[in-house]
């Protein structure tokens, strides 16, 4: 096991220490990997960590559970702040910094006036389901950004789970149209064996319901095998007990556009089960 990471709550008290430790890493300008997350982690966020770990000098990552990104009635309050947990899983995976602020920490100034607008791609899936919730997670993803870009010189990449396919997508056009100095890199989605992708929301779930959600993974392995069609693969998820359909599309990942399912296309799906609301996809 690594040691333990170097937590920071403050930002400024983070890019001292994320200088130090650049600077330590060797000749030339040193590299930082990004890793931002909400926090409750588990192996999904590892593997973030483990690419991030295998590919710069340093790494850090972000802690922040984000209230412009919640809409009303949605799971802030009750989100899973695990952070001793997550500082365990952190030195297993080598993360050297961690990011972790207090809402005033984060938002000094109370929240932002200025906020990111996602546009269009903003509003369709999830943004229809989540109205607000794009330009909320966008916004604090540039802040992030900024916040932590190494001021050396050196390469800055960025690390995002291909599970949140929009956001990916989002944050890649707003690194984009921005200009910011980034790479952004997407990461497989990581499983459990049964094929649920992990997300820090099955911790919601109780044992019916961890079962009645496996129908998403294994619809999606139905759409890609050409078992079923659209209709019928909707059909599936609305008939599983406990689980109510948000929606089940086939889109041109580039523009998510709805697209006949083949090869290049994108398979995505959000339903709730019970209270908690999941997403997964897959490629066609
Ligand atoms: N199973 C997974 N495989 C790959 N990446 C993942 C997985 N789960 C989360 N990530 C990625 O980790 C980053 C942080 O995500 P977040 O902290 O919201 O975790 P989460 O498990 O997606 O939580 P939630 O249940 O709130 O959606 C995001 O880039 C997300 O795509
Ligand atoms: C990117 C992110 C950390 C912004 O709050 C969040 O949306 C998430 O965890 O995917
Ligand atoms: N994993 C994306 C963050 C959210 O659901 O708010």
């Amino acid at each position: 096991m690594s040691p333990a990471p170097r937590v920071c709550h403050d930002p400024a008290e983070f890019r001292t220490a994320l200088a130090e430790r650049l600077a330590a890493a060797g000749a030339g300008p040193a590299s930082l990997g990004l890793v931002p997350t909400m926090g409750a982690l588990h192996e999904g966020h590892g593997h973030l960590v483990r690419r991030a770990r295998a590919e710069n000098d340093v790494v850090a990552v972000s802690i922040f559970v984000n209230p412009l990104q919640f809409g009303p009635g949605e799971d802030y309050e009750r989100y899973p702040r695990t952070l001793e947990a997550d500082l365990e899983l952190l030195a297993r995976h080598g993360a050297d910094l961690v990011l972790a602020p207090g809402l005033e920490q984060m938002y000094p100034g109370g929240e932002p006036l200025v906020r990111v607008t996602a546009g269009r791609l903003g509003t369709v899936l999830d943004g229809a389901s989540r109205p607000g919730h794009f330009d909320g997670a966008l916004t604090v993803v540039n802040r992030l950004l900024n916040l932590t870009a190494p001021r050396g010189g050196g390469a800055f990449r960025a690390y995002f789970g291909e599970k949140d396919a929009q956001q990916l997508l989002l944050v890649r056009r707003m690194v984009a149209d921005f200009a910011l100095p980034v790479e952004v890199r997407p990461v497989p989605i990581v499983r459990d064996a049964d094929g649920l992708a992990l997300s820090s929301r099955n911790r919601y779930l109780d044992d019916d319901g961890r079962r009645a959600a496996l129908v998403l993974p294994r619809t999606l392995a139905a759409l890609a095998a050409g078992e079923v069609d659209l209709p019928a693969a909707r059909a599936r998820i609305d008939a599983e007990d406990g689980v109510r359909l948000d929606y089940l599309v086939v889109v041109d990942p580039a523009t998510l556009e709805p697209a006949e399912p083949g090869p290049g296309t994108l398979a995505l799906v959000a339903a709730r089960v019970g209270t908690t609301r999941l997403i997964d996809n897959r490629a066609l």
